[in-house]
């Protein structure tokens, strides 16, 4: 399954193998096609497909296979946890260029397996990476029998699918990660909910109307966004001002003070991924800095969904790392 994996890191890492799959393992993904499927028609001016979750007739081995060998290909640590979708495009259909960026509790790694049988270039559905959403193709996928293109999302992930002429079948496999899981997203909804910066301390109100004043908008919310995670965590005023000044950039906070600097660039990264998206790379450092720490008690819950102690799969990433191809 999936040997051989031809890496790339351009325009965004991804990986693409010929023949993905073994005969049988083929059989059944075809099989996702054969029946009525209750499919859910998308039919927006750029994004033009039927899609049905097909996750409960992959049998549980296959799941587990391909589970082990997404972990082993990317070197991420990617949970217990998969959503198949089989799509389907008609003639006429075409999926214009988008980056799926992993929004908060969204997947962070897809296989899309092509399964047309007989495809011609004339067929079209080519399935194209972009560096930019106006930029030129940097790589095509010819969506032939059998063929699997394996990505991480981010922001830049630009992709899309020219106009098909003939009927073309995917399954696309999701995958998690770790630190971007649907329990983190229920934990981080739960944090902000009803948020209002009116509840902010005093304190926080002249530094706020400064950076206000001379900050975009994004930047001084965000700011906002991890004071209130501060504040609801139960730290002081003193805690809140430092971090929310942290967040804009202004004064970054030093980790003299170990629980202040932790909550600190916590609460910075929840209100990133609730305002933004999950960022690898981003991530990455944060577990760095906050690797070796003591898990102070206030923080535990979150800390343990946005950095999870390791255990099970202690791996780098080595698809962002990969720089030989
Ligand atoms: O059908 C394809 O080739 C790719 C569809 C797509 O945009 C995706 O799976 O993210
Ligand atoms: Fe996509």
């Amino acid at each position: 399954m999936l040997l051989q994996p031809d890496h790339h890191i351009h325009p965004f890492p991804f990986f693409a193998v010929d023949a993905a799959f073994a005969e049988e393992q083929c059989t059944v993904l075809d099989s996702l096609f054969s029946q009525d499927n209750a499919w859910q028609h998308r039919d927006g001016a750029f994004y033009r497909c039927s899609l049905s979750d097909v996750t409960a007739r992959i049998p549980a081995t296959f799941q587990r296979e391909i589970l082990a060998r997404m972990r082993d290909i990317t070197g991420l640590p990617l949970v217990e946890r998969l959503l198949v979708t089989a799509q389907r495009m008609l003639p006429g259909q075409v999926i214009g260029i988008h980056s799926d960026r992993p929004l908060l509790g969204y997947e962070l790694a897809r296989l899309v397996v092509q399964l047309n049988k007989d495809w011609q270039a004339e067929h079209g559905g080519v399935l194209e990476l972009f560096a930019s959403p106006e930029g030129e193709v940097m790589f095509s996928v010819n969506p032939e029998y059998n063929k699997a293109f394996g990505f991480l999302l981010h922001a830049e992930s630009y992709h899309g699918v020219t106009e098909v002429t003939a009927p073309r079948q995917t399954v696309v496999f999701n995958f998690w990660h770790e630190a971007n899981t649907p329990e983190l997203d229920a934990h981080i909804q739960a944090l902000f909910a009803k948020l209002h910066f009116s509840e902010l301390p005093a304190a926080l109100d002249p530094i706020a109307s400064d950076a206000e004043a001379t900050l975009p908008e994004e930047v001084t919310f965000r700011a906002g966004t991890a004071a209130i995670a501060l504040h609801r965590w139960g730290y002081d005023a003193a805690t809140v001002v430092t971090g929310y000044q942290h967040s804009t950039g202004i004064v970054r906070c030093d980790s003299s003070n170990a629980e202040t600097y932790a909550a600190v660039l916590l609460a910075d990264w929840v209100a990133y991924l609730y305002r933004d998206s999950f960022d690898l790379v981003r991530w990455e450092i944060l577990r760095g800095e906050l690797e070796g720490m003591e898990r102070f008690p206030r923080l535990m819950p979150t800390w343990q969904l946005c950095v999870p102690e390791r255990g099970q799969f202690d791996v780098q990433s080595r698809l962002i790392h990969n720089t030989d191809s």
